[in-house]
């Protein structure tokens, strides 16, 4: 029997959820946007297929409806489904990147609502940045609330089974606080660097040297602000324990700087690089995946292009791409990162036939 799936919100997350449950064929994938222009083009692109003019007839058709709306609009358009007519065992969820509220206004709804988190996702938003394979080997959280049982979870866990993620059950509580650490905080220290820079006056020059890890490190500050706005405010009490957190540890390094004594100052390097060493960044296990290959380039004009055209002409996508300035030789190491196995698979595959350049997995 075709399952009904209703997503509210076509953009990044959205999009990427409908292009996924659509390789369940016995699903039909619905989509509303409060933009029409979106909706259009979700149906245009054949992301969703049907975009219903009216959200509460759609969602009283719904076996499962899905809010991917920023994380303010999913609370007030929980507060309207409950005008909704809607099926008696639908169940809702949401992809929203704070779950404590959420879970709250959950509470005071006539229907099971699960709460969700895929934790994959990037700093560009709207349905043109959707990708079928975004969820891939990345952890999704579900939060259940009291009235969640065993068989609508199971239920849930199925439907999401296409989208290969990870699934992991946490309370509200331990996601908000684990995500403030690793998500919500992070992107605020991003903000506070380019900040930094805008206040340089001195040498406007500065900004054109701001490449490599200021880049890498800033990336993320490129990301939807009013979706970004929503998070901070939502979780707001940890991301404020977390900045106390963070002044006190920066009070701590003013002081070993102002003492200027190498050895401390060493020390503090080298804890942190064991400790970054040891995420698990790429493979399983990691929050946000990403498959590297490893390239040996040589120092001369055009090979990244040259590399990249291969990829693009066997459309193949890449995620990321640095090179690794540790070696002194004429050669270089490009890193090309993928979203799956699968992808990588391919592209050393592509790069070993059509180039004499040396490939390797790390
Ligand atoms: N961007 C990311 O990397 C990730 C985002 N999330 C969460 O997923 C949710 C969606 O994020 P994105 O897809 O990135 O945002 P997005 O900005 O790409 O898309 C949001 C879409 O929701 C629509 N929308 C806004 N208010 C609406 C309303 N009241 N009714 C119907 N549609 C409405 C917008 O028109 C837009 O198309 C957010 O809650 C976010 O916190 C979760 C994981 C990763
Ligand atoms: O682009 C990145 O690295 C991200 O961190 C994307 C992201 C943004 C919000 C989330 O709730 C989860 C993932």
């Amino acid at each position: 029997m075709t399952k009904h799936i209703l997503i509210i919100g076509l953009g990044l997350i959205g999009g990427s959820l409908a292009k996924a449950l659509q390789r369940n064929r016995d699903v039909h994938v619905a989509g509303y946007d409060s933009s029409a222009l979106t909706s259009r083009k979700a149906f245009k692109m054949g992301i969703i297929h049907s975009s219903p003019p009216s959200l509460e007839q759609a969602a009283s058709e719904a076996d499962v409806i899905i809010f991917a709306t920023p994380v303010g609009a999913t609370i007030k358009l929980m507060e309207q489904s409950k005008y909704w007519k809607l099926k008696d065992d639908v169940i809702l969820t949401d992809t929203g990147s704070t779950k404590t509220q959420i879970m709250e206004a959950s509470k005071k709804l006539n229907h099971l609502f699960i709460g969700g988190h895929p934790m994959a996702g990037s700093h560009k938003s709207g349905v043109e940045a959707a990708k079928e394979v975004l969820f891939e080997n990345a952890f999704y959280i579900l939060t259940p609330n009291h009235q969640t049982d065993e068989k609508h979870m199971q239920c849930l866990t199925n439907l999401l089974a296409v989208t290969k993620a990870k699934i992991k059950v946490l309370t509200a509580e331990e996601h908000d606080h684990m995500t403030a650490i690793v998500s919500h905080f992070p992107h605020l220290i991003a903000a506070s660097l380019v900040h930094q820079l805008d206040h340089e006056e001195k040498f406007p020059f500065t900004r054109q040297l701001a490449a490599g890890g200021f880049r890498d490190t800033t990336r993320i500050a490129s990301a939807n602000p009013e979706m970004w706005r929503d998070i901070t405010t939502q979780n707001n009490v940890m991301i404020v324990q977390q900045l106390e957190n963070w002044m006190e540890q920066m009070e701590e390094l003013k002081q070993m700087l102002q003492k200027n004594d190498p050895e401390p100052i060493q020390e503090y390097f080298t804890h942190a690089k064991m400790v970054r060493d040891k995420l698990p960044i790429s493979g399983h296990g990691a929050m946000f995946s990403v498959f590297d290959l490893y390239i040996d380039i040589p120092d001369v004009p055009g090979v990244i292009s040259e590399l990249t055209g291969y990829l693009a002409e066997e459309q193949i996508s890449i995620v990321n791409l640095r090179i690794l300035e540790t070696r002194e030789d004429v050669f270089g190491i490009l890193i090309i990162s993928f979203q799956t196995t699968e992808d990588r698979a391919r592209a050393q595959k592509c790069i070993s036939t059509r180039t004499i350049y040396d490939t390797y997995i790390s």
